[in-house]
C-alpha cells in the first residue's frame, strides 16, 4: 500500500497502531505524525510539530474526544475530498465526525485496542461516505492490525468499544487479581505475576484456536469433583462474575455515550 497517512495527535494509542503499521510491512516514510509537542517517533516516521500543508489519504484521529471541536477547523487543509478520517475518540458519533470535516472523502470510526501494536487486536468499524476502493483500504488496514469487524450499524457501537476497546484494562485487572491473590496465599510475587501472564497468555490462545465456546473449555479444564470446580464454584455463586463484568461493561458504554454527547454539543 502506497498511501499516505497523516496522525494528529501522536499518543499512546496512535503510536501503537503506527508499531503495529510498521510491523506489518507499510513503509515508514508513508506515515508522518503531527503532535503538538516533540515526541520520540517510530524509526523512520516523520514527526513535525506544525501541520503540513498537503492533503493526506487517511487522517488518524489520535487525540481525547472533548478536543475535536477546538482542532477540526485547523485540520480542513488536510483532510478534502481524497482523505479517509479515521477516528479512534471513544464515544464521538460518524454524524459528528462528519460535521466536523464537511470536505473529506469519508469518515470512519476506527476502535482498535493496544494489541495493534502486536497486529492482534479486534478492529471496530464503521463508516460513512467511503466509496468501496477506500473501505478496501480501510479493511487492509484494520487487518493489519489485527482484524476489521464492520458492524451493520453504530448503535452498538460505545458497547463494542467497552469489550473490545477497554477491554484489555479489564482483563489486566483479572490478571492482576489472579497475581495478587496467589501471592496473598503465599506465592512469591514476581513468579505468581509470571505465571498469571503466561496462563492468561496460553488461555487465550486456546480459545482463539478452539471451535469450542470458553464455556465447554472450562468445562474440560475442570475434572469432576477436582479443584477447578471448587474455583468456579466461587466465580459463579449468585452469578457474581457475571453481574460485576456485566455491570463494568454497563459502565464504561454509558461513559461513552456521555462522551460522545459532550462531543456533540461542542461541535
Ligand atoms: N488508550 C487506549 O487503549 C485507547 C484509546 N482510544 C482513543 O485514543 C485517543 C487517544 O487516547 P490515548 O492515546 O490513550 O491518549 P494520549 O493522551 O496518550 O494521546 C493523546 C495525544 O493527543 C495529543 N494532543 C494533545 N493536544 C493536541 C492537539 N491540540 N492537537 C493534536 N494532538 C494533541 C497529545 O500530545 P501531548 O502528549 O504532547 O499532550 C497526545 O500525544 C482517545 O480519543 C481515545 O478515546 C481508543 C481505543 C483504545
Ligand atoms: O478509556 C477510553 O476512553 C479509551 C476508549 C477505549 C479504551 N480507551
Amino acid at each position: 500500500m502506497t498511501s499516505n497517512i497523516l496522525i494528529y495527535g501522536y499518543g499512546t494509542m496512535a503510536a501503537a497502531m503506527v508499531d503495529g503499521w510498521l510491523h506489518a510491512g507499510v513503509p515508514a516514510d508513508t506515515i508522518t505524525a503531527y503532535n503538538p509537542r516533540p515526541k520520540q517517533a517510530a524509526p523512520g516516521v516523520r514527526l513535525v510539530t506544525e501541520l503540513p500543508e498537503t492533503q493526506f489519504d487517511f487522517v488518524v484521529l489520535g487525540f481525547k474526544p472533548y478536543m475535536l471541536a477546538d482542532i477540526a477547523p485547523a485540520m480542513q487543509a488536510v483532510a478534502g475530498q481524497g482523505t479517509a478520517i479515521l477516528s479512534v475518540l471513544a464515544g464521538v458519533d460518524l454524524a459528528t465526525l462528519r460535521r466536523s470535516f464537511p470536505k473529506a472523502g469519508g469518515v470512519v470510526r476506527f476502535m482498535p485496542n493496544l494489541a495493534v501494536a502486536l497486529g492482534k487486536s479486534p478492529n471496530a468499524l464503521v463508516a460513512e461516505g467511503l466509496d468501496d476502493h477506500r473501505r478496501d483500504q480501510v479493511t487492509g488496514l484494520a487487518e493489519m492490525l489485527g482484524s476489521a469487524e464492520w458492524l451493520a450499524g453504530e448503535q452498538q457501537f460505545e458497547l463494542v468499544t467497552a469489550l473490545a476497546g477497554s477491554g484489555p484494562g479489564f482483563v489486566y485487572r483479572f490478571i492482576d487479581a489472579l497475581a495478587s491473590g496467589a501471592a496473598s496465599l503465599g506465592l512469591e510475587s514476581a513468579q505468581a505475576q509470571r505465571l498469571a501472564v503466561q496462563m492468561v497468555e496460553g488461555a487465550a490462545a486456546l480459545a482463539a484456536a478452539s471451535p469450542d465456546a470458553p464455556g465447554e473449555l472450562a468445562r474440560r479444564v475442570a475434572s469432576p469433583g477436582g479443584m477447578t470446580q471448587k474455583g468456579l464454584d466461587v466465580l459463579d455463586k449468585d452469578a457474581a462474575l457475571a453481574t460485576l463484568v456485566e455491570r463494568c461493561l454497563r459502565a464504561a458504554r454509558d461513559r461513552g455515550v456521555a462522551m460522545g454527547e459532550e462531543a456533540r454539543k461542542q461541535g
